[in-house]
């Protein structure tokens, strides 16, 4: 299937500063894809060049098969909600959805007017009088009405409460499921993001760290417990990405593709917010094996 997202040597330069290098992914169509990384990892900007709001400096981006922001037609297929969830301050929230429904052709008006009420939020009230959640609601009702085929959605969850939260995870996977629509969002919640995503992309320090199927990336990450070990020992193909002492006992986290057959561990499978925290803590250049680490 062609990827609803192709990045190859995607870079993002400001001034001397790339702040986003060397990035090549391909995000499948019809899946929820989660970014993390640590702030300032490039996040945004990845997800600005997707919608056309950024150019590249070097490399390509291909989105739903064209060029981001290159036109009309390109332009109703992506939906984008930016981090800090843009509305018109001096616009209602009516006159958001009649704005939406004139400049969106495939736009859902009874979707839109639903969630709304089903929101609790007036009409009548300009989009600058809204809670920060609020706001955050009405941008993504506008961006989920629009019916685009992939949704980038920056940090959408940050402003809401846990409820609204699970609500609005909830609608989006209804979206993926009911209209095969293909979602990118990042996100600092790992345990949101572990119970929407399907697909991952780790950013590190400007560069892709991981990406694959979330699925297929767990199982390729073991937790291993035994008697303390120095872990420059492992065999070459286990890739210590963190390691943590006693006095007896060594706790690694490791990626292989092979069985582990060395019967002094005890292997473990890991979540989804461990193998993210092992990449973030871990910087870019370290070598195959990190620095030994004494917990006492
Ligand atoms: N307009 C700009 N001019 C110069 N540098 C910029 C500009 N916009 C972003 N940057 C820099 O680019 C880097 C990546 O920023 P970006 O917003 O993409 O990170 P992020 O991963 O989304 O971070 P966060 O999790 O904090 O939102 C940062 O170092 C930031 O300072």
């Amino acid at each position: 299937m062609t990827p609803v997202l192709r990045t190859q040597g995607l870079g993002k330069k400001y001034k001397r500063d790339w702040v986003l290098t060397g990035c090549t992914l391909d995000v499948p169509a019809g899946h929820v894809t989660g970014l993390v990384g640590p702030n300032g990892a490039g996040k945004s900007t990845l997800l600005n060049l997707a919608a056309g709001m950024l150019a590249p400096t070097s490399g390509t981006i291909e989105v739903c098969g064209g060029v981001p922001g290159s036109g009309p037609a390109q332009l109703s297929k992506v939906g984008f909600v930016a981090q800090d969830t843009p509305t018109y301050a001096g616009l209602t929230v009516a006159e958001h959805l009649r704005l939406g429904a004139r400049l969106n052709q495939r736009w859902d008006d009874a979707l839109a007017r639903h969630r709304i009420e089903r929101l609790g939020l007036d009409p009548d009230r300009r989009a600058g009088k809204l809670s920060g959640g609020q706001r955050a609601q009405l941008a993504l009702t506008l961006a989920l009405a629009k019916r685009p085929e992939l949704l980038l959605l920056d940090e959408p969850v940050a402003a809401l409460d846990p409820l609204a939260r699970r609500e609005f995870l909830q609608d989006l996977m209804e979206a993926v499921a009911e209209h095969g629509l293909s979602v990118v969002l990042s996100s600092h919640l790992i345990g949101d993001l572990e119970r929407v995503c399907d697909h991952l992309i780790v950013l590190v320090a400007a560069r892709v760290r991981l990406t694959g199927e979330v699925d297929e990336l767990l199982s390729a990450h073991h937790r291993l417990t035994g008697p303390r070990r120095d872990e420059t020992t492992l065999p070459a193909d286990q890739e210590v990405l963190s390691a943590s002492h006693t006095d007896r006992q060594s706790t690694l986290v490791i990626r292989t593709e092979a069985p582990i057959l060395d019967p002094a561990w005890t292997v473990g499978a890991i979540g989804l917010e461990d193998l993210v925290l092992a990449y973030l803590a871990r910087p870019a250049d370290a070598g195959r094996h990190p620095a030994l680490e004494l917990l006492r």
